[in-house]
């Protein structure tokens, strides 16, 4: 009798087994090969998958021998030691398969496969796509949920939606417009610590590592945004922020595995989880303390009879869009509510300053271009002060900073997924599909900015982006493109032209031989050492 039950349960344990290995094999071959088939029947290469895990090993090997190959320093100053073109060496199998099969192919990381899109024409189409079948890969943005929550950057669909309607308005030229003050009296410390350090280094000339001063600046610029006058409790968040980026980037990450052996150990997992939680609390203190704020202020006012005509401040319209919204609940508002904080929070800061030491490192470098600058704005703003008329006239500043997001755009690319089988152009996406377009290798291509692509001339951009990019503005995207467009591009604009101006109608500068060109990819594409630089300060400038 035993005998019979054991030989039953062996069964049952091989069919259990059996039916397993089927369904690995279905879902990780068969399924996958299926969607392969599709693309290549439409003609579309790709490197050739292995059984389990697609081209993982072969990408992993080719990012290996990129980190084990001696680093690209350059001690030299000099510009001609500035080697530009850093695709290679940050998204190395990506280039060597470009280099291999074209602006178009397939590659596959086990279950998942994707679509290496960066021929111009299908890079308008894909970023033009109204349909909601294309939207942000989940799996790839679920890495960053504990920086960005739900909120717009990563969200799809209606919620994607919702919370595009809400923000957007914010965000218009003409409120920017509106904020060139505020951007002003943010960056006023900053070059005030600058003339103080030229003091102390005995009043010629200072050595500075620039970044984190403009870290300050944009998260000072944003908190205002954001919290209006209580801006001050909204700038600790931003130090949170920054280490919670740094702890998500600090593994290596392979485009379209979020996974990559386990990334985030048991102490990196509890480390990430303990910054979320401080930044929540922060920006739930930050709104209790406001809502007291708010009462004593109603108070003042009928005791006054003042009629407050204050402009409403992000935060504000956010905790009234997510009140006012029937579908959801105490919990959910909660998490609209933190979530758009966070990613606002994120997308605000980081890549502005960014973009902005990246200004700084090539100006240092092109000490031609600065004198351009200054000249125009010793023209179009005497006192040195932009404003929101004479902006628009700064047009060596807009060039510049064109050039600049050309050749280092923060964003490293535009990601999405085929939420259901859907066309890009005249292909036919199969559903669970992810879509690449690699901006930095979109700027470099020769076809559309000639054969100087690499090199830094800000005078392409002279007759504007279409003339640059030989009528394919699609090939210029540092902001992407279409419906989710960057929803900040106007603001960082005018941040990035009134910071450099105040800079640059101040000081005069050149790269330090401490600035090593390293630039490194930590979710956008960041000099890897700093940027350092020796300031002076320039003729123009009286205190
Ligand atoms: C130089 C600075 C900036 C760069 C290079 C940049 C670049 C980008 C890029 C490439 C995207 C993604 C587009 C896509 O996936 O199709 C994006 C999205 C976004 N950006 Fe920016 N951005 C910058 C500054 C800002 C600022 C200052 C803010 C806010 C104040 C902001 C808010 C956003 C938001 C909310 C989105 C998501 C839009 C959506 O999905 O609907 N960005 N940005």
């Amino acid at each position: 009798m035993e005998v019979i039950v054991l030989r039953v349960l062996f069964s049952l344990c091989g069919i259990g087994v059996l039916g397993f290995l089927v369904h690995i094999y279905n879902s990780v071959w068969f399924k996958s090969e299926r969607v392969r088939r599709k693309l290549r029947m439409q003609g579309i290469k790709g490197p050739t998958p292995s059984f389990l895990y697609g081209n993982l090993p072969e990408m992993q090997k080719i990012q290996l021998q990129t980190l084990k190959a001696p680093l690209n320093h350059h001690d030299c100053c000099s510009e001609s030691f500035v080697e530009h073109d850093y695709t290679s060496t940050l998204f190395p199998y990506l280039e060597q398969w470009r280099k291999e099969y074209g602006l178009l192919y397939t590659y596959s990381t086990g279950m998942r496969q994707h679509l290496y899109i960066n021929q111009p024409e299908l890079v308008k189409e894909m970023n033009q796509s109204l349909t909601l079948e294309l939207g942000k890969p989940t799996y790839v943005t679920k890495r960053l949920a504990p920086m960005l929550g739900n909120g717009i950057l990563r969200s799809n669909g209606h919620l994607w939606a919702q919370q595009r309607k809400i923000v957007a308005p914010e965000f218009f030229m003409d409120k920017v417009k509106e904020m060139v003050g505020l951007m002003l009296e943010s960056a006023e410390p900053m070059l005030k610590k600058w003339e103080e350090c030229i003091e102390a280094q005995g009043g010629s000339t200072a050595e500075i590592k620039v970044d984190e001063d403009l870290r300050g600046v944009s998260a000072d610029v944003i908190s205002r945004v954001c919290f209006g006058s209580s801006y001050a409790k909204g700038r600790e968040v931003f130090s949170k922020l920054r280490s919670l980026q740094k702890t998500i980037s600090h593994q290596g990450f392979l485009f379209g595995v979020t996974n990559f052996g386990n990334i985030f150990g048991g102490k990196k997992q509890n480390e990430i989880r303990c910054l979320e939680r401080e930044i929540e609390s922060l920006i739930w203190k930050a709104i209790e303390d406001r809502d007291q704020e708010q009462v004593e202020e109603e108070v003042n006012v009928i005791n006054n009879n003042i009629v407050s005509g204050e402009k409403k401040d992000l935060l504000q319209l956010i905790l009234e869009a997510a009140s006012g919204d029937q579908s959801l609940d105490k919990d959910s508002c909660k998490r609209f509510i933190v979530d758009n904080c966070k990613s606002i929070y994120f997308a605000g800061h980081e890549s502005t300053a960014v973009a902005t030491s990246w200004c700084l490192m090539l100006l240092a470098s092109h000490p031609d271009w600065q004198a351009r600058i200054r000249d125009e704005l010793a023209q179009v703003c005497p006192n040195g002060l932009p404003d929101a008329t004479s902006l628009p006239q700064l047009k060596t500043v807009t060039m510049v900073i064109q050039e600049v997001l050309r050749l280092y755009p923060p964003a490293a690319f535009v990601s999405r997924e085929a939420l259901e089988e859907t066309k890009v152009g005249n292909i036919t996406v199969p559903k669970g599909v992810c879509l690449w377009t690699l901006i930095p290798t979109l700027h470099r291509d020769s076809d559309v900015w000639g054969p100087d692509a690499n090199e830094f001339k800000p005078e392409r951009f002279a007759e504007g982006v279409a003339q640059a990019c030989r009528l394919s503005p699609q090939a210029y995207i540092p902001f992407g493109l279409g419906p989710r467009l960057c929803l900040g591009k106007n603001f960082a604009m005018v941040e990035l032209k009134v910071i450099l101006s105040l800079i640059i109608s101040r000081f005069s500068f050149s790269l330090s031989p401490k600035y090593h060109h390293s630039p490194a990819y930590r979710m956008i594409v960041e000099p890897g050492n700093g940027v350092q630089i020796f300031i002076k300060r320039t003729s123009h400038h009286h205190q």
